[in-house]
Protein backbone atom coordinates (compact mmCIF):
# COMPACT_ATOMS: atom_id res chain seq x y z
CA UNK A 1 0.00 0.00 0.00
CA UNK A 2 1.27 3.37 -0.73
CA UNK A 3 1.13 6.30 1.09
CA UNK A 4 1.91 10.06 0.15
CA UNK A 5 3.97 12.27 2.40
CA UNK A 6 3.84 15.56 1.11
CA UNK A 7 6.44 17.84 3.23
CA UNK A 8 7.22 21.61 2.72
CA UNK A 9 10.95 22.27 2.94
CA UNK A 10 12.28 25.62 4.16
CA UNK A 11 16.68 26.10 4.12
CA UNK A 12 16.23 29.54 4.83
CA UNK A 13 19.57 31.18 5.51
CA UNK A 14 22.93 30.48 6.95
CA UNK A 15 23.98 26.56 7.11
CA UNK A 16 19.97 25.56 6.66
CA UNK A 17 20.48 25.25 2.93
CA UNK A 18 23.96 22.91 4.01
CA UNK A 19 22.20 21.02 6.88
CA UNK A 20 18.63 20.68 5.12
CA UNK A 21 20.49 19.29 2.09
CA UNK A 22 21.70 16.37 4.21
CA UNK A 23 18.31 16.02 6.21
CA UNK A 24 16.50 15.41 2.82
CA UNK A 25 18.46 12.90 1.46
CA UNK A 26 18.23 10.98 4.67
CA UNK A 27 14.31 11.50 4.21
CA UNK A 28 14.69 10.72 0.35
CA UNK A 29 16.81 7.38 1.31
CA UNK A 30 14.65 6.30 4.62
CA UNK A 31 11.25 6.06 2.38
CA UNK A 32 12.90 4.13 -0.59
CA UNK A 33 10.97 0.83 -1.08
CA UNK A 34 8.67 1.70 2.47
CA UNK A 35 5.78 2.54 -0.36
CA UNK A 36 5.80 6.09 1.14
CA UNK A 37 5.65 8.43 -1.76
CA UNK A 38 7.55 11.38 -0.17
CA UNK A 39 6.90 14.16 -2.21
CA UNK A 40 9.37 17.77 -1.27
CA UNK A 41 8.70 21.04 -1.59
CA UNK A 42 10.93 24.25 -1.43
CA UNK A 43 9.98 27.36 -0.08
CA UNK A 44 12.43 30.09 -0.35
CA UNK A 45 12.30 32.61 2.94
CA UNK A 46 14.66 33.79 5.34
CA UNK A 47 16.81 37.17 5.79
CA UNK A 48 18.32 36.52 2.09
CA UNK A 49 14.90 35.99 0.51
CA UNK A 50 14.11 39.21 2.07
CA UNK A 51 16.97 41.05 0.69
CA UNK A 52 15.85 39.83 -2.76
CA UNK A 53 11.98 40.52 -2.79
CA UNK A 54 11.30 42.61 0.61
CA UNK A 55 9.01 39.43 1.50
CA UNK A 56 8.89 38.00 4.95
CA UNK A 57 6.33 35.69 5.33
CA UNK A 58 3.36 36.53 2.44
CA UNK A 59 -0.38 35.16 3.33
CA UNK A 60 0.05 32.96 0.31
CA UNK A 61 3.04 31.39 1.25
CA UNK A 62 1.04 30.64 4.93
CA UNK A 63 -1.84 29.38 3.08
CA UNK A 64 0.52 27.17 1.01
CA UNK A 65 2.33 25.84 3.37
CA UNK A 66 -0.44 24.77 5.17
CA UNK A 67 -1.00 22.50 2.39
CA UNK A 68 1.33 19.82 3.66
CA UNK A 69 1.58 16.92 6.03
CA UNK A 70 4.97 18.44 7.70
CA UNK A 71 7.59 21.59 7.25
CA UNK A 72 10.79 21.04 7.34
CA UNK A 73 12.96 24.00 8.19
CA UNK A 74 16.97 24.80 8.43
CA UNK A 75 17.31 28.16 9.91
CA UNK A 76 16.93 31.99 9.71
CA UNK A 77 18.50 34.57 10.45
CA UNK A 78 21.48 37.20 9.47
CA UNK A 79 24.98 37.85 11.19
CA UNK A 80 24.79 39.76 14.15
CA UNK A 81 26.74 42.77 12.61
CA UNK A 82 24.68 42.45 9.19
CA UNK A 83 23.19 46.54 9.34
CA UNK A 84 21.36 45.44 5.77
CA UNK A 85 18.42 43.67 7.89
CA UNK A 86 16.69 45.46 10.81
CA UNK A 87 17.47 42.89 13.92
CA UNK A 88 14.43 40.74 15.05
CA UNK A 89 12.77 40.92 11.44
CA UNK A 90 13.41 37.83 10.16
CA UNK A 91 13.08 35.90 13.30
CA UNK A 92 9.70 37.64 14.53
CA UNK A 93 7.75 38.09 11.20
CA UNK A 94 8.74 34.99 9.53
CA UNK A 95 10.06 31.92 11.87
CA UNK A 96 7.14 33.11 15.22
CA UNK A 97 4.69 34.06 12.61
CA UNK A 98 5.27 30.50 10.89
CA UNK A 99 4.82 28.89 14.43
CA UNK A 100 1.96 31.23 15.66
CA UNK A 101 0.06 30.91 12.76
CA UNK A 102 0.42 27.18 12.99
CA UNK A 103 -0.07 26.56 16.16
CA UNK A 104 2.97 25.21 17.56
CA UNK A 105 2.28 24.76 20.91
CA UNK A 106 4.31 22.23 21.94
CA UNK A 107 8.55 23.23 21.15
CA UNK A 108 9.88 19.42 22.09
CA UNK A 109 13.38 19.24 21.97
CA UNK A 110 14.86 16.31 23.49
CA UNK A 111 17.95 15.99 24.87
CA UNK A 112 19.84 12.58 24.63
CA UNK A 113 23.91 11.85 25.61
CA UNK A 114 24.37 8.98 22.97
CA UNK A 115 26.83 6.55 23.72
CA UNK A 116 29.97 7.50 22.66
CA UNK A 117 29.56 11.14 22.66
CA UNK A 118 31.99 13.18 24.96
CA UNK A 119 29.74 15.83 27.22
CA UNK A 120 31.94 18.88 28.33
CA UNK A 121 30.90 17.73 31.96
CA UNK A 122 33.51 15.77 33.46
CA UNK A 123 30.65 13.24 34.88
CA UNK A 124 27.71 13.75 32.32
CA UNK A 125 26.21 10.48 33.83
CA UNK A 126 22.79 9.17 31.53
CA UNK A 127 21.58 12.50 29.91
CA UNK A 128 18.01 11.88 28.47
CA UNK A 129 15.38 14.22 29.14
CA UNK A 130 13.16 16.72 26.82
CA UNK A 131 11.99 20.02 27.25
CA UNK A 132 8.94 20.78 26.60
CA UNK A 133 8.65 24.27 25.84
CA UNK A 134 5.71 26.97 25.48
CA UNK A 135 5.80 27.84 21.56
CA UNK A 136 2.95 30.60 21.02
CA UNK A 137 3.19 32.63 24.16
CA UNK A 138 5.93 34.75 26.44
CA UNK A 139 7.89 36.99 26.25
CA UNK A 140 8.07 36.14 22.07
CA UNK A 141 4.83 37.51 20.93
CA UNK A 142 5.87 40.89 20.04
CA UNK A 143 3.96 42.75 22.91
CA UNK A 144 5.77 45.78 23.89
CA UNK A 145 6.96 48.87 22.43
CA UNK A 146 9.18 52.04 23.52
CA UNK A 147 8.73 55.38 24.74
CA UNK A 148 10.60 58.37 24.37
CA UNK A 149 12.65 56.81 21.84
CA UNK A 150 16.42 57.77 21.55
CA UNK A 151 16.15 60.35 24.44
CA UNK A 152 17.83 59.31 27.73
CA UNK A 153 14.27 58.59 29.08
CA UNK A 154 13.50 55.97 26.89
CA UNK A 155 11.82 53.09 28.14
CA UNK A 156 11.15 49.87 26.32
CA UNK A 157 8.70 46.90 27.22
CA UNK A 158 8.24 43.84 26.44
CA UNK A 159 5.51 42.15 27.41
CA UNK A 160 5.40 38.12 28.65
CA UNK A 161 1.36 36.90 27.54
CA UNK A 162 0.93 33.54 29.61
CA UNK A 163 -3.22 32.62 28.89
CA UNK A 164 -4.42 29.96 30.74
CA UNK A 165 -5.64 27.95 27.64
CA UNK A 166 -1.64 28.39 26.72
CA UNK A 167 0.08 27.57 29.80
CA UNK A 168 -2.71 24.35 31.00
CA UNK A 169 -2.37 22.45 27.27
CA UNK A 170 0.99 22.31 27.33
CA UNK A 171 1.71 21.46 31.02
CA UNK A 172 -0.90 18.74 30.03
CA UNK A 173 1.08 17.62 27.03
CA UNK A 174 3.93 17.46 28.98
CA UNK A 175 2.38 15.25 32.07
CA UNK A 176 1.25 13.34 29.11
CA UNK A 177 4.87 12.82 28.05
CA UNK A 178 6.09 12.07 31.38
CA UNK A 179 3.62 9.77 31.97
CA UNK A 180 4.65 7.49 28.81
CA UNK A 181 8.48 7.91 30.03
CA UNK A 182 9.67 5.09 32.20
CA UNK A 183 10.82 7.74 34.77
CA UNK A 184 7.00 9.45 34.95
CA UNK A 185 9.10 12.65 36.28
CA UNK A 186 7.99 16.48 35.51
CA UNK A 187 9.62 19.32 36.64
CA UNK A 188 8.40 22.53 36.02
CA UNK A 189 10.95 25.59 35.23
CA UNK A 190 10.24 28.93 35.29
CA UNK A 191 10.88 32.19 38.20
CA UNK A 192 7.98 32.37 40.42
CA UNK A 193 9.64 34.05 43.02
CA UNK A 194 10.31 37.00 41.29
CA UNK A 195 7.71 36.93 37.95
CA UNK A 196 4.96 36.14 40.20
CA UNK A 197 1.97 36.61 37.88
CA UNK A 198 2.94 34.76 35.29
CA UNK A 199 4.85 32.25 37.23
CA UNK A 200 1.74 31.20 39.87
CA UNK A 201 -0.30 30.45 36.62
CA UNK A 202 2.13 28.03 35.86
CA UNK A 203 2.44 26.99 38.92
CA UNK A 204 -1.37 26.60 39.33
CA UNK A 205 -1.50 24.96 36.12
CA UNK A 206 0.86 22.14 37.47
CA UNK A 207 -0.95 21.63 40.56
CA UNK A 208 -4.14 21.47 38.68
CA UNK A 209 -3.54 19.01 36.34
CA UNK A 210 -1.36 16.82 38.12
CA UNK A 211 -4.11 14.74 39.52
CA UNK A 212 -5.04 13.89 36.12
CA UNK A 213 -2.09 11.93 35.99
CA UNK A 214 -1.59 10.27 38.86
CA UNK A 215 1.70 8.21 38.46
CA UNK A 216 3.52 10.95 37.36
CA UNK A 217 5.79 12.81 40.09
CA UNK A 218 6.63 16.60 39.71
CA UNK A 219 9.22 19.08 41.21
CA UNK A 220 9.77 22.89 40.85
CA UNK A 221 13.54 24.60 39.89
CA UNK A 222 13.96 27.84 39.25
CA UNK A 223 15.60 29.06 36.01
CA UNK A 224 18.73 29.95 37.54
CA UNK A 225 19.22 26.61 39.68
CA UNK A 226 18.04 24.63 36.51
CA UNK A 227 20.87 26.23 34.97
CA UNK A 228 23.21 24.90 37.79
CA UNK A 229 21.38 21.32 37.80
CA UNK A 230 21.61 21.21 33.96
CA UNK A 231 25.59 21.30 34.62
CA UNK A 232 25.97 19.46 37.80
CA UNK A 233 23.62 16.66 37.27
CA UNK A 234 21.44 16.73 34.21
CA UNK A 235 20.37 13.10 34.72
CA UNK A 236 18.01 14.43 37.45
CA UNK A 237 16.10 15.50 34.26
CA UNK A 238 13.10 13.02 32.79
CA UNK A 239 10.54 15.93 31.04
CA UNK A 240 11.04 19.93 31.78
CA UNK A 241 8.00 22.18 31.00
CA UNK A 242 8.55 26.16 30.68
CA UNK A 243 8.19 29.40 29.12
CA UNK A 244 9.05 30.21 25.42
CA UNK A 245 12.05 32.31 26.64
CA UNK A 246 13.34 30.12 29.44
CA UNK A 247 13.37 27.08 26.93
CA UNK A 248 14.89 28.39 24.32
CA UNK A 249 17.92 29.38 26.83
CA UNK A 250 17.91 26.18 28.60
CA UNK A 251 17.66 23.63 25.34
CA UNK A 252 20.88 25.85 23.90
CA UNK A 253 22.77 24.54 26.98
CA UNK A 254 21.04 21.45 26.74
CA UNK A 255 22.36 21.13 23.60
CA UNK A 256 25.47 21.84 24.82
CA UNK A 257 25.89 19.40 27.33
CA UNK A 258 24.83 16.38 25.01
CA UNK A 259 27.60 16.43 22.18
CA UNK A 260 27.42 19.77 21.09
CA UNK A 261 24.30 22.01 19.18
CA UNK A 262 24.70 20.44 15.95
CA UNK A 263 23.19 17.25 17.68
CA UNK A 264 19.98 18.97 18.73
CA UNK A 265 16.61 18.57 16.67
CA UNK A 266 12.81 19.71 17.33
CA UNK A 267 9.40 20.14 16.80
CA UNK A 268 7.20 23.06 16.85
CA UNK A 269 4.21 21.02 17.61
CA UNK A 270 0.41 21.81 17.10
CA UNK A 271 -0.88 18.99 19.18
CA UNK A 272 -4.50 19.44 17.89
CA UNK A 273 -3.15 18.58 14.07
CA UNK A 274 -5.53 21.61 12.84
CA UNK A 275 -2.19 22.68 11.15
CA UNK A 276 1.29 20.98 10.08
CA UNK A 277 4.26 20.53 12.60
CA UNK A 278 7.40 22.07 11.69
CA UNK A 279 10.83 20.16 12.37
CA UNK A 280 14.09 22.11 12.70
CA UNK A 281 17.61 22.01 14.31
CA UNK A 282 17.81 23.64 17.58
CA UNK A 283 20.59 25.85 16.36
CA UNK A 284 19.99 29.26 14.30
CA UNK A 285 21.74 30.01 11.06
CA UNK A 286 25.36 30.23 12.09
CA UNK A 287 26.61 32.86 10.14
CA UNK A 288 30.16 32.12 11.13
CA UNK A 289 30.78 29.21 9.69
CA UNK A 290 28.06 29.49 7.17
CA UNK A 291 29.41 28.12 3.22
CA UNK A 292 31.86 26.24 4.75
CA UNK A 293 30.75 22.95 4.94
CA UNK A 294 31.59 23.02 8.29
CA UNK A 295 28.13 22.53 10.06
CA UNK A 296 27.23 19.97 11.48
CA UNK A 297 23.87 18.25 9.92
CA UNK A 298 22.87 15.81 12.64
CA UNK A 299 20.61 18.48 14.31
CA UNK A 300 18.24 18.16 11.13
CA UNK A 301 18.49 14.69 10.82
CA UNK A 302 17.36 13.98 13.68
CA UNK A 303 14.70 16.92 13.60
CA UNK A 304 13.56 14.22 10.57
CA UNK A 305 13.17 11.45 12.80
CA UNK A 306 10.99 13.57 14.73
CA UNK A 307 9.26 14.44 11.73
CA UNK A 308 8.45 11.06 10.91
CA UNK A 309 7.57 9.80 14.27
CA UNK A 310 5.24 12.53 14.25
CA UNK A 311 3.50 11.41 10.83
CA UNK A 312 3.01 7.81 12.15
CA UNK A 313 5.46 6.41 10.19
CA UNK A 314 7.82 5.49 13.66
CA UNK A 315 9.38 2.59 12.23
CA UNK A 316 11.64 5.00 10.03
CA UNK A 317 12.10 7.39 12.62
CA UNK A 318 13.97 4.66 14.54
CA UNK A 319 15.99 3.81 11.43
CA UNK A 320 17.17 7.58 11.10
CA UNK A 321 17.74 7.60 15.05
CA UNK A 322 19.77 4.14 15.01
CA UNK A 323 22.02 5.56 11.67
CA UNK A 324 22.90 8.47 13.88
CA UNK A 325 23.34 6.85 17.09
CA UNK A 326 25.84 4.73 14.80
CA UNK A 327 27.45 7.32 13.56
CA UNK A 328 28.18 9.65 16.44
CA UNK A 329 29.70 6.72 18.80
CA UNK A 330 32.35 6.60 16.30
CA UNK A 331 33.14 10.19 16.46
CA UNK A 332 34.77 12.65 18.59
CA UNK A 333 33.09 15.88 18.04
CA UNK A 334 36.75 18.12 18.67
CA UNK A 335 38.27 16.60 15.67
CA UNK A 336 35.55 15.37 13.34
CA UNK A 337 37.40 16.57 9.97
CA UNK A 338 34.71 15.52 7.67
CA UNK A 339 32.40 17.85 5.85
CA UNK A 340 28.57 19.06 6.67
CA UNK A 341 27.63 16.22 3.34
CA UNK A 342 30.29 13.81 4.74
CA UNK A 343 28.71 13.19 8.09
CA UNK A 344 25.60 12.89 5.88
CA UNK A 345 26.56 10.47 3.80
CA UNK A 346 28.14 8.42 6.43
CA UNK A 347 24.49 8.62 8.43
CA UNK A 348 22.86 7.50 4.99
CA UNK A 349 25.43 4.80 4.15
CA UNK A 350 24.05 3.57 7.79
CA UNK A 351 20.61 3.93 6.74
CA UNK A 352 21.42 1.44 3.62
N1 LIG B 1 15.38 28.61 14.49
C1 LIG B 1 16.11 29.55 13.92
O1 LIG B 1 15.97 29.81 12.73
C2 LIG B 1 17.08 30.29 14.74
C3 LIG B 1 17.69 31.38 14.19
N2 LIG B 1 18.66 32.04 14.89
C4 LIG B 1 19.32 33.13 14.15
O2 LIG B 1 20.58 32.61 13.67
C5 LIG B 1 21.54 33.67 13.63
C6 LIG B 1 22.79 33.26 14.40
O3 LIG B 1 22.45 33.11 15.75
P1 LIG B 1 23.45 32.65 16.89
O4 LIG B 1 22.98 33.26 18.14
O5 LIG B 1 24.85 32.86 16.44
O6 LIG B 1 23.17 31.08 17.08
P2 LIG B 1 23.59 29.84 16.21
O7 LIG B 1 22.92 28.66 16.79
O8 LIG B 1 23.38 30.09 14.77
O9 LIG B 1 25.18 29.69 16.45
C7 LIG B 1 25.76 29.62 17.76
C8 LIG B 1 27.12 28.90 17.64
O10 LIG B 1 26.88 27.51 17.39
C9 LIG B 1 27.55 27.09 16.20
N3 LIG B 1 26.68 26.17 15.48
C10 LIG B 1 25.35 26.32 15.25
N4 LIG B 1 24.87 25.28 14.55
C11 LIG B 1 25.91 24.47 14.30
C12 LIG B 1 26.04 23.24 13.61
N5 LIG B 1 25.01 22.62 13.02
N6 LIG B 1 27.26 22.67 13.54
C13 LIG B 1 28.31 23.26 14.14
N7 LIG B 1 28.26 24.42 14.83
C14 LIG B 1 27.06 25.02 14.90
C15 LIG B 1 27.76 28.39 15.39
O11 LIG B 1 28.85 28.23 14.49
C16 LIG B 1 27.97 29.40 16.50
O12 LIG B 1 29.33 29.40 16.88
C17 LIG B 1 20.84 34.91 14.19
O13 LIG B 1 20.36 35.67 13.11
C18 LIG B 1 19.69 34.32 15.01
O14 LIG B 1 18.62 35.20 15.16
C19 LIG B 1 19.08 31.63 16.12
C20 LIG B 1 18.49 30.54 16.71
C21 LIG B 1 17.42 29.81 16.09
C1 LIG C 1 15.41 32.99 16.77
C2 LIG C 1 14.34 32.67 17.77
C3 LIG C 1 13.02 33.21 17.28
C4 LIG C 1 14.18 31.24 17.99
C5 LIG C 1 15.19 30.48 18.74
O1 LIG C 1 16.29 30.88 19.13
C6 LIG C 1 14.80 29.13 19.01
O2 LIG C 1 13.65 28.76 18.75
O3 LIG C 1 15.63 28.38 19.54
MG1 LIG D 1 17.22 29.33 20.40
Amino acid sequence: MSESLNIAVIPGDGIGPEVIAEAVKVLQVVTVNTGVNLKLTNYKLGAEHWLETGETLPEETLTALRSHDAILFGAVGAAPGDTRIPSGLIEREMLLKLRFSLDHFVNLRPSKLYPGVPSPLANPGEIDFIVVREGTEGPYVGNGGVLRAGTPHEIATEVSINTAHGVERVVRDAFRRANDRPRKHLTLVHKHNVLVFAGHLWRRAVEAIAPEFPEVTHDYLHVDAATIFMTTNPSRFDVIVTDNLFGDILTDQAGAITGGIGLAASGNINMDRTAPSMFEPVHGSAPDIAGQQKADPTAAILSTALLLDHVGLPELARRVEAAVEGDVASRDEMTDPRTTSEIGDAIIAALA
